[in-house]
């Protein structure tokens, strides 16, 4: 998906929402332990009962991975679920890769041609050739850890370099790399007072927020200066939305919580059109 559809969505759906698919077999309703495979069952309802308010999912790797094969079947059955029932669905593999340059590619490939995701999360450490071979596929998204939303993310992120902070040489550093118009970064949203200096050094990316809900992150903060004028956004929620219910009706609980989000994200769109 090239970013233009990404756009073209996000004003149809007056929504920057994503929803983050983060399975745990122990929150899941139990009723759905006895399906075949729960984890598909409990992803295709979500994804059933909330596409039309949500313009991305991101499932993370790790809630799949956690379950061995099983989970990776899973995690496969999901994602051809989305492209071809929602095809016009911005997905997002987060699996936070980068390795050298080779092994890379071969991350690339995993994510990008056999899973056929849209874009993957990546850690920036090792540098230009670690991540230069995610940014050679067309109408691919390589989304660039810049400042994450966990208490630690200030660590190494925040730490002062003789020109400004790490997290801020990242965003500059990699907008000098080959085909970095196919980046977007990662900014949390429990981090909404960086995202001024931010938007100064990457005025036009899109910046995946995830934060808002159990973090604690608030959309109107993010929104105050993370907002472009292509909305520029896409706000991750993941266990505020899916664990919302776990009974029978924990689809129709989910849609409620993106509803109220996604109202939100409309009232914000409207008022930034207005100027
Ligand atoms: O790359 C991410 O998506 C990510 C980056 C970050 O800085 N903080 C962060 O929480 N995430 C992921 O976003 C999701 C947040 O989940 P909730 O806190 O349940 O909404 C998880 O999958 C995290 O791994």
């Amino acid at each position: 998906m090239n970013k233009l559809e990404l756009i073209s969505q996000i004003q149809q759906k007056k929504s920057f929402l994503c929803i983050g698919l983060d399975v745990d077999l122990a929150k899941i309703p139990t009723h759905l332990l006895s399906e075949s495979d729960p984890i598909f069952e409990f992803n295709k309802q979500i994804i059933d009962a909330t596409h039309h308010l949500a313009v991305a999912y991101k499932p993370n790797t790790a809630f799949y991975e956690a379950y061995g094969i099983k989970g990776w079947v899973a995690l496969e059955k999901t994602i051809n679920y989305i492209n071809e029932k929602y095809p016009e669905i911005f997905t997002i593999a987060d699996a936070k890769r980068g390795d050298i340059g080779n092994t890379s590619t071969m991350y690339a490939k995993a994510f990008f041609e056999d899973l056929n995701f849209d874009s993957v999360t990546v850690a920036p450490y090792m540098g230009s050739d670690s991540v230069e071979p995610f940014l050679a596929f067309n109408n691919k998204h390589t989304i660039l850890l810049a400042l994450t939303s966990n208490k630690g993310g200030l660590d190494f992120q925040g730490l002062k370099t003789d020109n400004s902070e790490l997290y801020k040489e990242v965003l500059k550093t990699a907008l000098t790399w080959k085909n970095s118009e196919n980046l977007m970064f990662v900014v949390g949203a429990t981090k909404a007072e960086y995202f001024k200096d931010i938007r100064q050094i990457v005025p036009n990316h899109f910046l995946l927020v995830p934060g808002v809900g159990a973090q604690g992150g608030n959309l109107q903060d993010v929104c105050k200066y993370g907002l472009n004028n292509n909305c520029g956004l896409l706000i991750n929620s993941s266990r505020g939305i899916i664990y919302a219910g776990n009974d029978k009706g924990f689809a129709l609980k989910a849609k409620d919580e993106a509803f109220k989000l996604q109202q939100e994200m409309e009232q914000i769109l409207h008022k930034k059109s207005q100027g």
